[in-house]
């Protein structure tokens, strides 16, 4: 027997409105021994809620959703109450005393709509980080995955590979005894393009960079205004600054939205080869491993030192010195320079993002395609049709992967874990 759950499923109280949600095959007679008999099946309708006791709970808008077509896959109600602290408390206490409910763990009502075929992983996938999102770009490219843009391309995969397979089968069942048969003369381009179409999607950036933001990385020698620099982007004064050099010693990362794009600033330690300490040289260490994680760097040092595909920054242009050639000239003091350099960080940043509003691989995602692609370029290659026809089942079952046909208890329990109670 399945449970019954409920949980406040928006947000924390005190708020104008609280909906309570229950899912499960007790959800209508719930309903029933709160308020009566059930209204009309997903009409809103006003009720006085009690509790098994017969004690006054709240006037509710409530709703009634019978299964199968719900959000969960399962019968399910809504209760919209008023959302002060104690009518949350009471109503919650109400259905925590019914026999066969219990309360929601995080993200059980998605893995309910997942486990009933009512979405597929990369739309589980895809709320989650729609739940998360914080910026504009993060919304939209959310967004393309919650609503089933990239669900459907797999299935359309999926399709194309079903279809080659029977060319293969038909070619098996063609030929005599000892001979397997011929695979028809545009097989190849066939399975080339299926192939292509995945590549391209594989080529750009992961997903995840929109939930973790573009890793900008300040870095150079000690004392050369990183700090600063790091606070003046922020507009905050969250690193200490100091005429000391090795001020900075752990790297310091804040999540920035700027233009609507999703960015992780990071502060390091001023990079040295002699003369630090048993401290600052962690920093150090710490800073170098940030470059390698890091899509952009902001060098604020020797242009000579420069590493590759930095962009180059002279900062404290207000003291006036000569002009380094190349260089965003800027100041962390006057604010000189600052929009040119944050124009071009945000230039930088939506290149290394998946493109606006298209499909874009997570890096499971990203995994588990590169499989289905491998198989589909060996299809392509080799010429025995028995061969061929394994190469194209494991294709399939790829993109059965991709979309979640066949997940591991694990992997739900990380991915519905991200989410909150009450989703
Ligand atoms: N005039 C001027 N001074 C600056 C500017 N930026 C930083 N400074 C000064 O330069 C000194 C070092 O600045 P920090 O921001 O601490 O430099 P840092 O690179 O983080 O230093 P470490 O963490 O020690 O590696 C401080 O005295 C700052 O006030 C600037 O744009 N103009
Ligand atoms: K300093
Ligand atoms: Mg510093």
């Amino acid at each position: 027997m399945i449970d019954t759950i409920f949980a406040l499923s928006s947000g924390a109280p005190p708020a104008g409105i609280a909906v309570i949600r229950i899912s499960g095959p007790e959800a209508e007679s719930t309903l029933s021994a709160l308020s009566g008999p059930c209204p009309p099946a997903r009409r809103p309708s006003l009720r006085v809620l009690h509790s098994r006791l017969g004690g006054f709970l709240d006037k509710a808008l409530v709703t009634w959703f019978p299964g199968p077509a719900t959000a969960t896959g399962e019968d399910l109600v809504e209760l919209h109450c008023h959302g002060g602290r104690a009518v949350v408390a009471a109503v919650l206490g109400a259905l925590e005393a019914m026999p066969g409910l219990r309360e929601a763990q995080p993200g059980e009502f998605t893995r309910r709509a997942f486990m009933n075929g009512r979405i597929d992983l990369t739309e589980a996938e895809g709320l989650a980080d729609l739940l998360a999102a914080e910026t504009e770009w993060q919304r939209l490219g959310a967004l393309v995955a919650a609503g089933g843009a990239l669900s459907k391309r797999i299935e359309i995969w999926r399709e194309l590979v079903l279809g080659l397979s029977a060319e293969v089968e038909a070619a098996i069942d063609f030929g005599d005894e000892d001979d397997v048969g011929e695979l028809p003369g545009d097989f190849g381009e066939s399975v080339a393009f299926v192939a292509g179409t995945v590549e391209r999607v594989l080529a750009r950036p992961s997903a995840d960079r929109l939930r973790e933001g573009i890793r900008v990385v300040f870095a150079g020698p000690p004392n050369a205004g990183k700090s600063s620099l790091f606070n003046a982007l922020l507009e905050e004064g969250v690193a200490i600054v100091s005429a000391e050099a090795g001020t900075t010693r752990d790297v310091i990362e804040r999540p920035v939205s700027l233009d609507g794009v999703p960015f992780t600033l990071v502060d390091t330690a001023g990079l040295r080869e002699a003369g630090a300490g048993e401290i600052e040289a962690i920093g150090i260490e710490r800073a170098r491993e940030q470059l390698v994680r890091a899509q952009i760097v902001l060098w604020l040092g020797d242009p000579e030192d420069r590493p590759e595909g930095s962009i180059l920054v002279q900062t404290k242009c207000d003291l006036g010195m000569a002009e380094v050639d190349g260089a965003f000239r800027v100041s962390a003091v006057t604010g000189e320079g600052l929009p040119v350099l944050v124009e071009e960080i945000i230039r930088l940043g939506k290149v290394a993002l998946p493109p606006r509003g298209n499909i874009a691989f997570n890096r499971r995602q990203k995994a588990v395609a590169t499989q289905a692609l491998e198989c589909l370029k060996r299809a392509g290659e080799i010429r025995d049709p028995l061969l061929v026809a394994e190469e194209l089942r494991a294709a399939r079952a790829a993109f059965d992967a991709l979309s979640g046909r066949n997940s591991t208890e694990e992997m739900l329990d990380a991915l519905f874990g991200r989410f909150c109670i009450g989703k």
